[in-house]
């Protein structure tokens, strides 16, 4: 699509780029960035979702600012977090922090954060933070056992993706859904018309 300026999307996530094609608009290039996510000592969900979106763009910017190619580009990158109060969730890898997300969530209410940045051509970043509460019914043994076997834990956050099977664990959600996939999109667009960019000149007929 003809963006009046370059996006470049600092993501390797699938859904992230799925979320953004849904709106039109496809990014010049992706550049997934590998940055350490640890939380911070006490850190509050919502302050990590907002330093890693950050640290995520300010990489990929750090990456092309000497390449003349990327010039005048502007850089989006998100980071979404899970949390049962200020407890936060591992993305998990392995099969055993899986099991023990889903135990925790099983019944219980929780916050998804997704922090979204944009950085300027000149190095500002504008940021914002969407939170999304969720409520999962009891998880049964068999729901649990299951889950974990069809994998679709592996690489999220809190270990589920709503968009797959858990979403029939989802017993309420205040908020936006697509900030839980992974990219708030009414509040990227918002980010996007910010700054200018013709958030409607992908949307053509068929
Ligand atoms: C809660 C939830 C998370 N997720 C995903 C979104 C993110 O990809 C992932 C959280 O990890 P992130 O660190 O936010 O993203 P990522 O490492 O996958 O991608 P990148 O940093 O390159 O942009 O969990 C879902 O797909 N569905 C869900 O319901």
């Amino acid at each position: 699509m003809a963006l009046k300026h370059k996006l470049i999307l600092a993501s390797g996530s699938p859904r992230r780029v799925e979320l953004l094609h849904q709106s039109g608009i496809e990014p010049a290039r992706l550049m997934p960035m590998d940055i350490d996510e640890t939380p911070k000592k006490s850190e509050h969900p919502r302050s990590l979702a907002r330093r890693l979106s950050g640290e995520k763009g300010e990489a990929a910017f750090a990456a092309v600012r000497s390449d003349a190619a990327w010039q005048g580009s502007y850089i989006l990158s998100a980071d979404t977090v899970v949390a049962v109060g200020r407890r936060i969730l591992p993305k998990a890898e392995f099969i055993d922090e899986a099991s023990s997300a889903l135990h925790l969530l099983s019944g219980r209410g929780h916050v998804v954060y997704t922090g979204i940045c944009l950085i300027t051509p000149d190095r500002k970043l504008r940021q914002k933070v969407v939170e999304t509460k969720v409520r999962f019914k009891r998880l049964s043994g068999r729901d649990i056992e299951m889950y974990l076997a069809s994998g679709q834990w592996r690489g999220k956050a809190g270990a589920y993706g709503i968009q797959g099977l858990a979403g029939s664990f989802v017993q309420k959600l205040v908020g936006s859904y697509t900030n839980v996939v992974g990219l708030p999109l009414y509040e990227t667009m918002l980010l996007l018309a910010g700054e200018g960019f013709d958030v409607h000149a992908g949307w053509q007929e068929g």
